[in-house]
């Protein structure tokens, strides 16, 4: 089975080889080589920035409407091969194909198709001033930056590419290191569509590409989607230029649900908030806070429906669960998971499993101090914790650095809104989890992140503002 791209890199509206280290792609599945690229040089980073640099003035001076076009016939090429996109993203990510044929370059389209249709919307603002008046005009910040995680590789280069290019902007992407084929394909579909070459360019390398690219000087902007720490060096680096930055990052989000939720959909909530994408997804709620009254019956419900997981092959459209992207990463999972036994949880249901796969793992009479409880652990274990009353839950919701999402399951709408207002979170939901729909912004607050991507929120962050003054008069000096 080989995914080989033509080649590594896309720089200038071509495939670019490599000249650095070695990055192989493995299938998460078998472990198999599937694809072996070359990492980007220094050198190489400056030259997809000079690129992007180059390309940029002749793209923000088309029309708007001529970019959302191309933007649009990008989308429409993406849905086309959706099936074919799939299987590559599934041999990417270990992903079963029932999941990436439906939530990965779908939204990825849809990103595009807003913010195509956006494109012509985007104006400034007239201010009267009396005789005099001012105008804003809403511009390009120049080259953007885009790092992206492994989780959603194809999904996050169009989150970023799609509001960053209609605005006017270009991009240099570098995707995550374990998952570097999804945005070559990107590249080439934008240049089908007739996107011109330099507005696209993908770089790709571990973590050290990713710091060059945010400190080359031809940078105005980086949005990065990772962990934390890697947020907080990201952020720093960018500082040094005065870059605007978008940080999509980790979380340890809280889903509550009150005894008068309805349990059935509550349960298939907790299902998505932990185990969809083998529970490898950032605004997962896997601290699920459960009212001491319907504690018991929840947790029963739950490990009863866990049971009809099918676990395999993820080429299989019957397969609901895949392995996890990386041994190293499946070893910190089993370490938490061995932390929390250790700790004295209960462990409900699954375990640490063996080889790639970790099944759907539940623990229970957790106390918020433990390591389950407070640590991002971005694998297929929540951690279920009881509450007794609405302002105790606020306060444990809240006692955490992170600040990603939230849920809330309750049939008391006073108590819903009343709930989520005082929620210390980004994205939130009211009876369910983990929609992220175009339409609506979606980021973090506290160390979860800056900036949102998604809806017009987005182009907040990949524009800026320059004011106009018009004197229509004469100008009255002092002397
Ligand atoms: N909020 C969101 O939208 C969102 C979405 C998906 C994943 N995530 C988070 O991402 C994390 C998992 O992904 P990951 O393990 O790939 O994250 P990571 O932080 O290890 O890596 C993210 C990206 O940053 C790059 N990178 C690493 N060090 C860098 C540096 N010094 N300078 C520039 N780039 C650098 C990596 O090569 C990779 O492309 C989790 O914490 C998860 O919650 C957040």
């Amino acid at each position: 089975m080989s995914a080989q791209p033509t080649a590594s890199l896309f720089i200038g509206g071509r495939p670019v080889e490599g000249q650095g280290a070695d990055l192989p792609v493995r299938y998460p599945f078998t472990g198999d080589v599937i694809a072996t690229l070359k990492e980007a040089t220094v050198d190489q980073v400056a030259q997809a920035c000079a690129a992007a640099r180059a390309a940029q003035p002749a793209w923000a001076a088309l029309a708007p409407v001529q970019r959302g076009r191309i933007l649009g016939r990008a989308a429409a090429i993406i849905l086309d091969r959706n099936e074919e996109l799939a299987r590559l993203e599934t041999l990417d990510t270990g992903k079963p194909i029932q999941e990436t044929l439906v939530a990965d370059w779908p939204s990825g389209a849809a990103a595009l198709e807003y913010f195509a249709g956006l494109a012509a919307t985007l104006t400034g603002h007239t201010i009267p001033l009396g005789q005099d008046w001012a105008y804003t005009r809403r511009e390009p910040l120049g080259v953007c930056a885009g790092i992206g995680a492994w989780n959603y590789p194809s999904q996050i280069a169009c989150w970023k590419a799609a509001p960053a290019l209609v605005m006017g902007n270009t991009m240099v992407f570098k995707p995550s290191e374990e998952t570097p084929l999804g945005a070559l394909k990107l590249a080439e579909i934008f240049i089908e569509a007739g996107m011109p070459p330099g507005v696209f360019n993908v770089v790709q390398g571990r973590g050290q590409v990713g710091a060059a690219l945010v400190g080359n000087p031809d940078v105005a902007k980086v949005s990065l989607t990772g962990s934390v720490p890697t947020g907080r060096r990201v952020y720093a680096a960018a500082a040094e230029g005065m870059r605007h930055v978008t940080m999509e990052l980790g979380g340890k989000s809280p889903l509550i649900v009150f005894d008068d939720a309805n349990l059935e959909d509550a349960v298939g909530a907790a299902i998505l908030a932990n185990f969809y994408s083998s529970g490898q997804i950032c605004s997962n709620g896997t601290r699920v806070f459960l009212q001491e009254g319907i504690k018991e019956d929840f947790l029963a419900r739950l490990a009863q429906r866990l049971r009809e997981v099918r676990m395999g092959d993820p080429l299989d459209p019957n397969t609901n669960h895949g392995p996890i992207i990386s041994p190293a990463q499946a070893g910190k999972i089993r370490d938490a998971i061995a932390a929390g036994q250790a700790a004295g949880a209960r462990l409900v249901c699954g375990g640490p499993g063996e080889g790639a796969f970790i099944p759907p793992t539940v623990f229970a009479d957790a106390t918020d101090d433990m390591a389950i409880a407070t640590d991002e652990i971005f694998g297929p274990v929540m951690t279920a914790l009881s509450f007794r009353e609405e302002a105790e839950v606020i306060a444990r919701a809240n006692g955490t650095g992170f600040g990603l999402a939230a849920g809330v399951f309750t049939q008391d709408l006073t108590r819903a809104h009343r709930v989520v207002a005082a929620l210390e979170a980004g994205t939130c939901w009211i009876n369910t989890y983990n929609l992220t729909p175009v339409e609506m912004p979606f980021g973090g607050v506290k160390m979860s992140g800056l900036g949102r991507e998604n809806s017009a929120a987005a182009i907040e962050h990949y524009s800026q503002l320059k004011s106009v003054y018009v004197g229509m008069g004469g100008v009255d000096a002092p002397y």
